[in-house]
């Protein structure tokens, strides 16, 4: 067996500017690796804490936050370690993560936790009738520097000790695939800081810049072949390898009052707007993954190039970027060379990206990613073809077919979709959008599919 990957003793880790929620794939593959690659990035430091459970701090803790990121290419792969992470802590290392806030060196403030980590409500905003929401609450209203649970919870805890500090400014930049990211990690502080002590709002407002971004690297679940990879080349044993793909991106607007790295060196666009960027990601690449997430395994498809290579899903993915186009900010040439990247990325077969990675949370996603289409088309008096068998499969999937269920309210979506099929389309949609559910030739195009789906007849 080979050495642990490590720090030599001459290797020094960037002292820490950054706090990170969110030790996962992506975060690995692109944050930490733009700050690595930013010209300042000697001087720019990430300490990362997983979300929820232990293991990958457990991984990264004895290897220095030190790790490799293979980058599969069509062709081959390309291996780097990964050296801006400097400190790696368990979610439950509540103490160190407040220690962080409270130094005025820690400028930026990162998250990927998921869609469904901000904890919103059915109206956007935090979503107080969840138990571990209504938990932190109990818990800061007691005593501000006892352990939280949640993410609003843990920003606000940081936030009360950077305040109490005196630490100064800083920035939240959430990472995650989310419309306006920055505006609803916004939202969900300002309303649990509401709950805790209204006094805390004002210095909010005036020392917390909610930065947003577009985030783009198709980053899949690592499998143990990644680890042997890193072993056969680089001649170390590394248990906390991730693979992603060549094409990477990130936009990102904000104030960035206490400072950032120079992420404009290592390729971040910084712009005003994130906006367009972000809509012709979610519904052109996202929307795509979804329809093919719960589409392509009914069809006996694994993963993302399996279902790409077959006619039928490339149909309909064709028409759903059809469909979305006419709702995006983005000049018609963007469109075209943007599809036809897409077209390549999912195309790469060595990926390995498997759909029930991307089907998990559709509760969170179709929202976002295919109800927008939707609306814009009907309410243009067409039938987005694309976007109705995404529903319809979603619908499918919900009642039993392709990859299981994994969704954070997955009862309850799964209940609307159960029994009669014209009864189940009607509440799924109403739930996704009321005013879609009135819609009699919809309903009736999304029963005819999810029929399909379910006899079998799409072959
Ligand atoms: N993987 C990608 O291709 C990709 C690309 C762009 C954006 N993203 C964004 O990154 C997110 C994470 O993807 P990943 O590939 O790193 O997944 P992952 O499974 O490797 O990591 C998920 C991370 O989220 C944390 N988490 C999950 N639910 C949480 C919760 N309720 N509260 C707190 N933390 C929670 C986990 O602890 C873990 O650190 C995605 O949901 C997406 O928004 C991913
Ligand atoms: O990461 P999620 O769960 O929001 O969505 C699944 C995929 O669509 C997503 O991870 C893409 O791979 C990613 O957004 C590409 O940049």
């Amino acid at each position: 067996m080979s050495e642990r990957l490590s720090r030599r003793p001459d290797e020094v880790a960037p002292p820490v500017r950054i706090a990170h929620i969110g030790l996962g794939n992506f975060f690995r593959a692109h944050q930490a690796w733009y700050t690595m690659h930013a010209a300042d990035g000697a001087g720019w430091g990430i300490a990362a804490f997983t979300g929820r459970r232990p293991e990958a701090a457990r991984a990264l803790a004895p290897q220095d936050g030190l790790y490799t990121l293979v980058v599969r290419g069509p062709e081959g792969d390309e291996l780097e370690v990964v050296t801006s992470v400097s400190a790696v802590h368990a979610a439950a290392d509540h103490a160190a993560w407040l220690e962080y806030l409270r130094d005025p060196a820690v400028a930026v403030v990162t998250t990927t936790v998921t869609e469904a980590g901000y904890l919103r409500g059915p109206d956007g905003g935090l979503d107080v009738d969840d138990a571990d929401v209504l938990a932190d609450v109990q818990t800061l209203r007691r005593d501000p520097v006892a352990p939280v649970a949640t993410v609003p919870g843990k920003i606000v805890a940081g936030l009360i000790a950077r305040q109490a500090a005196d630490g100064g400014a800083i920035t939240v930049l959430p990472c995650d695939n989310l419309p306006g990211n920055g505006e609803v990690v916004g939202r969900v502080v300002r309303d649990l800081g509401a709950l805790i002590d209204p006094d805390l709002l004002p210095w909010i407002d005036e020392n917390v810049d909610f930065a947003s971004s577009m985030v783009d690297r198709i980053t899949p679940a690592v499998g143990p072949e990644t680890a042997e990879l890193v072993e056969r080349e680089l001649g170390v044993t590394d248990a906390a390898p991730v693979a992603t793909e060549p094409f990477s991106e990130w936009v990102v607007a904000g104030r960035f009052p206490a400072g950032r790295p120079q992420w404009e060196t290592a390729g971040v666009m910084l712009v005003d707007d994130v906006e367009p960027y972000e809509r012709r990601k979610l519904l052109l690449l996202n929307g795509a993954h979804s329809l093919m997430a719960y589409a392509g395994p009914v069809l006996g498809h694994e993963t993302v190039d399996q279902a790409f290579a077959d006619e039928q899903v490339r149909t309909w993915v064709e028409r759903l970027w059809d469909d979305a186009e006419a709702g995006l900010d983005v000049p018609a040439e963007d469109v075209a060379a943007y599809r036809e990247a897409l077209r390549e990325r999912f195309s790469n077969p060595r990926m390995r990206d498997v759909l029930g990675r991307i089907a998990a949370d559709g509760s969170q996603k179709l929202p976002v990613r295919h109800v927008p289409v939707l609306r814009a088309e009907r309410g243009a008096g067409r039938l987005p073809q694309g976007a109705v068998v995404a529903v319809a499969a979603w619908v499918a999937h919900l009642r039993g077919a392709g990859v299981p269920v994994s969704d954070v309210a997955a009862e309850r979506w799964q209940r609307l979709a159960a029994g009669d099929d014209e009864q189940a389309v009607r509440s799924v949609l109403g739930e996704l959008a009321p005013d879609l559910a009135d819609d009699a030739e919809l309903r009736a195009a999304v029963v005819d599919q999810v029929r399909s789906f379910e006899s079998g007849t799409e072959r």
